[in-house]
């Protein structure tokens, strides 16, 4: 078999084992679109559970088949929730997905993610500006300090963060997943740029927040890499089909949610992508 029919044989084992035993991925996520991650985790097949304090936060690390730290929006109680919940992540070899989001503002998010890069994030997951100052903050080959990050909106092409996305999986040994316009997911290795979407994607807040709670539901199931390829590929999807319903952005989020929970495991597997390895 070609290496894309044996990614996409997984990615249909991912959807159908998510889908068949309701696993638990606990978030720790901005407050901004927490409600819409817990929704597309729901809608995917997942179970959801969101916390701040540090005592939860390690429940849920060992409860929860993976787990998710989004920096979107932080508190002070962070600076004791976040370190210790991504150390025993770590430790416990438990899948956990990061994404940087609003990297580069404030003195606490930047020490919260340098201490970060010893605990590995399994799926680092952001837009494209994220990505490169993430690799540049951990001074990694590809990133630079000066990303043109602005606020939580990309102000960067896709590709033009692939050798940070590169560094950043051959760093972690996990999966690297940037969206946009394409999504580029690697795993330091192969790199795949994933089709579809909607451009309403960029006008309701959170589609990337709740992508990253969605990888990390499948990440109880697969391989970080096919974990990462199998959210974007249910979002890709989804957000194609949502967009042939409505043409505003409201009704697009409610169309968005529908279609991730009616997506099938043959069709979010056939969604398109381009395989290259490097
Ligand atoms: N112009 C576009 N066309 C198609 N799909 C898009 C487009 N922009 C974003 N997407 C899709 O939207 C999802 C989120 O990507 P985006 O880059 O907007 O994340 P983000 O900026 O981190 O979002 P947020 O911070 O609001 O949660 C991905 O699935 C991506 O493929
Ligand atoms: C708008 C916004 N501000 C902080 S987090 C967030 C959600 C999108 O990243
Ligand atoms: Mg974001």
């Amino acid at each position: 078999m070609s290496l894309k029919k044996d990614i996409q044989a997984e990615i249909i084992h991912a959807v159908e084992t998510v889908q068949q035993t309701n696993p638990m991925a606990g978030s720790v996520t901005n407050t901004v679109t927490i409600n819409f991650v817990a929704n597309a985790q729901l809608a995917v097949g997942g179970s959801a559970a969101m916390v701040y304090m540090p005592d939860e936060a390690q429940f849920l690390s060992q409860a929860g088949g993976a787990a998710y730290i989004n920096m979107g929006t932080i508190e002070p109680v962070y600076e004791k929730t976040l370190p210790g919940m991504a150390e025993t992540l770590h430790n416990s070899a438990k899948p956990w997905v990061l994404d940087p989001v609003a990297i580069g503002i404030g003195e606490l998010r930047t020490r919260l993610l340098l201490a970060f890069k010893s605990c590995k994030p399994s799926i680092i997951r952001g837009n494209a500006s994220e990505i490169i100052a993430l690799a540049g903050l951990w001074g990694l080959d590809g990133g630079t300090k000066t990303s043109n990050v602005r606020g939580v909106d990309s102000q960067d092409t896709v590709s033009a963060a692939k050798d940070g996305a590169v560094a950043l999986a051959r760093w972690t040994g996990g999966a690297v997943a940037v969206s946009g316009k394409q999504d580029l997911v690697t795993n330091g290795s192969v790199v795949a740029l994933c089709h579809g979407g909607s451009h309403f994607m960029e006008k309701i807040t959170g589609s990337g927040c709740s992508l990253g709670g969605v990888m990390a539901v499948y990440a109880t199931a697969a391989p970080a890499f096919i974990a990462a390829l199998t959210g974007t590929a249910v979002y890709n999807l989804a957000g194609s089909r949502a967009a042939e319903k409505t043409d505003a952005p409201a009704s697009f989020q409610v169309h968005f949610l529908d279609e991730l929970y009616k997506a099938k495991p043959r069709d979010i597997a056939e969604n398109p992508f381009d395989i290259e390895e490097i």
